[in-house]
């Protein structure tokens, strides 16, 4: 039996534990700029600077540092309880929250979906001022908008199957030619992802990824962390994605959870926007310019905690790592399908 999924409109907030919130204040306001909502000595709730829904990040001071909530708008009351519905049919857990359960949130539908992840869906939320034109208060690194979440689960292609289920939209993939599918990208609003999957150990949170309007407010947090001699806070980038052609820098926070900057992907709004999938031997599919993507992005990720907030256990991916295909003296990855020089790159292998 199954029941038709909720009308999810957009990625909004994730509920992020960390370990000293003093710290990563200062990283989430203090370096990237982000505009404090309302906070108390528990917890710090968080916005880019064009929201005007009350939150898109929260952060709650705890023992583990973990993801402790993905939040979805879903376009109207009623999809609650189209919410409810879809996963108690799907054999899920569910607990419907009333207003007030989240710091600015009307009620709110908890569910530890089919892949162990701690989704909620809202549509009630406190609206604040949307400081769009209020360029006084901008930081260089001007974060804006929210733009996306990036899951790590075992199976990708059983991952993808249930966010279609929901209503998402697959934009771009990576596959090999043997059929194995190693990341896709999927989307409710009318960019290429409001969440993507990783395929590896999961549930884990591999990032939350803010927009940013321009390249040089990315090069700009850059600069700023190497004043700041924080340079080690950047894991990857900045550079160009093939997949999304975003450009895009990764962070750590002080806890080692990811955040991507990320800016000017592609609009796929259209009922019959063409897929786009790449082949995991190709050396731009992660980095359009072709520099190697460092091993822990590959295997380092969040914890995420169930609806009683313990640590939800990891399975283990049974297909191949894209790591363990792509990188190696044998240089699988080409830079031109058919160089017969085999068109590696030197220096992007371990
Ligand atoms: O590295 S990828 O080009 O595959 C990529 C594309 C879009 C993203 O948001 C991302 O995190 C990673
Ligand atoms: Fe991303």
């Amino acid at each position: 039996m199954t029941a038709a999924p909720p009308d999810i409109l957009r990625c909004a907030y994730l509920e992020l534990v960390v370990g000293d919130l003093a710290a990563a204040r200062e990283f989430y306001v203090d370096v990237l700029g982000l505009v404090v909502t309302e906070e108390n000595g528990r917890e710090i709730h968080l916005r880019a600077l064009e929201e005007f829904i009350h939150h898109n990040l929260v952060l709650r001071e705890g023992p583990v540092p973990a993801v402790a909530a993905f939040g979805f708008r879903v376009r109207t009351p009623r999809d609650l309880d189209a919410a409810e519905a879809h996963y108690r049919a799907l054999g899920c857990a569910v607990r419907r929250e009333p207003p007030g359960f989240r710091t600015g949130v009307g009620e709110v539908v908890r569910v530890l979906d089919p892949l162990g992840f701690p989704y909620e869906f809202f549509h009630d939320v406190a609206h604040v001022p949307r400081l769009t034109w209020r360029y006084e208060q901008y930081g260089a690194g001007a974060i804006v908008r929210l733009d996306h979440f990036n899951q790590v689960c075992p199976d990708v292609v059983a991952g993808a199957a249930y966010l279609e289920g929901l209503g998402f939209k697959r934009t771009e993939d990576i596959r090999d030619d043997d059929g194995v599918t190693y990341a896709a990208w999927l989307a409710r609003k009318d960019t290429v992802h409001d969440t993507a999957l990783t395929g590896g150990a999961g549930p884990r949170m591999h990032h939350i990824a803010f927009a940013t309007h321009e390249r040089h407010n990315i090069l700009y947090i850059c600069d700023k962390l190497g004043a700041l001699r924080r340079s080690d806070a950047i894991e990857r980038g900045p550079g160009r994605h093939g997949v999304s052609n975003a450009f895009y820098l990764y962070l750590r926070d002080p806890d080692g959870h990811r955040i991507e900057v990320y800016t000017q992907d592609y609009y796929t709004g259209d009922p019959d926007n063409p897929v786009v999938t790449w082949d995991v031997h190709d050396e731009q599919r992660r980095d359009w310019w072709g520099h190697p993507v460092v091993p822990s992005w590959y295997t380092e990720a969040s914890t995420v905690l169930d609806l009683d907030g313990d640590p939800v256990p990891l399975r283990e991916r049974e297909e191949p790592a894209e790591m363990d295909v792509t990188v190696g003296a044998d240089g699988f990855s080409y830079t031109r399908k058919d160089d017969t020089g085999g068109g590696f790159k030197l220096g992007g292998q371990l």
